[in-house]
């Protein structure tokens, strides 16, 4: 049996917020903010988890807001390092993720398709074949301004492009953090037959969502995540039973 494709033991990471700026109220009145783990700041957004996940595995992470799950993905991307445990991945990552970061918004959509794409290790070559392609998945819109300084783009334009361009990476690794919540529905319909078709060729995803239609639609297991803890390793339908059962409390 092949070693998992994403293997984590004890992952854990700090994070040190601005006290003065981030510190809640309610820390202030309640504990006079001396309270452990946050009296200097320090906290650990994620800790003490272990998981495996097998290639061709589809996995939702589930949780409330600020619990981690970014920090999860960052992770696996190999964007954030631990402070503790080992994150082990086994394979290229897409990173779906931030669509529009890596943009230079000196250079035009043009540019920054070679450039972004070659950062991902696509060739030129490839890239060329591809051009039309890519332009056109994007839509209308950023095909007409393809020669125009990514300045002038809408945030949902740059997002498009970007979308167009790592959905071409062949990285058997896909990471997306509700990227089906931009874009309108035209765009989010060819971002549904694409995910569709790439889990197709039998890639890994881990996506993070609260959309749960998306989650039961793409993943069959689920990870849901409390105060940075592994709370559920399971099926897709286990883990957003317990979100639920947390969430009516
Ligand atoms: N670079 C950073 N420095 C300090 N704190 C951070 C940093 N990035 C995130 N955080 C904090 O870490 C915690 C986890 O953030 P994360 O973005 O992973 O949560 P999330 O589960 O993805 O939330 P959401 O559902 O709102 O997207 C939050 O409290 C967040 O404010």
């Amino acid at each position: 049996m092949p070693a998992p494709i994403i293997e984590a033991d004890g992952l854990g990471i700090q994070f040190v917020r601005n006290r003065r700026r981030q510190l809640r109220l309610r820390d202030l009145v309640i504990h006079r903010g001396r309270r452990g783990g946050i009296s200097d700041g320090r906290f650990w957004p994620l800790r003490d988890l272990s998981f495996s996940i097998e290639a061709g595995d589809t996995v939702g992470v589930i949780g409330r807001n600020g619990t981690g799950k970014s920090t999860l993905l960052r992770l696996i991307a190999g964007v954030l390092i631990p402070d503790e445990g080992r994150i082990t991945v086994r394979g290229d990552v897409a990173p779906l993720l931030e669509l529009s970061a890596g943009f230079s918004s000196e250079l035009t959509g043009r540019e920054n398709l070679y450039l972004v794409g070659g950062l991902h290790g696509l060739s030129a070559r490839y890239l060329r074949r591809h051009f039309d392609e890519i332009v056109t998945f994007a839509g209308e819109q950023v095909e007409r301004a393809i020669d125009t300084s990514v300045r002038h783009y809408s945030s949902g334009m740059k997002v498009r492009l970007g979308f167009a361009i790592i959905s071409h990476l062949p990285h058997p690794i896909l990471l997306m953090d509700e990227v089906t919540a931009v874009g309108d529905a035209e765009f989010r319909r060819k971002c549904y037959a694409t995910i569709e078709r790439l889990l197709g060729e039998g890639r890994t995803l881990v996506l993070v969502s609260h959309n749960e239609q998306d989650l039961t639609r793409f993943c069959r297991r689920g990870f849901y995540l409390d105060a940075g803890r592994m709370s559920v390793d399971g099926t897709i339908d286990e883990a957003l039973a317990a979100y639920h059962r947390a969430v009516a409390r």
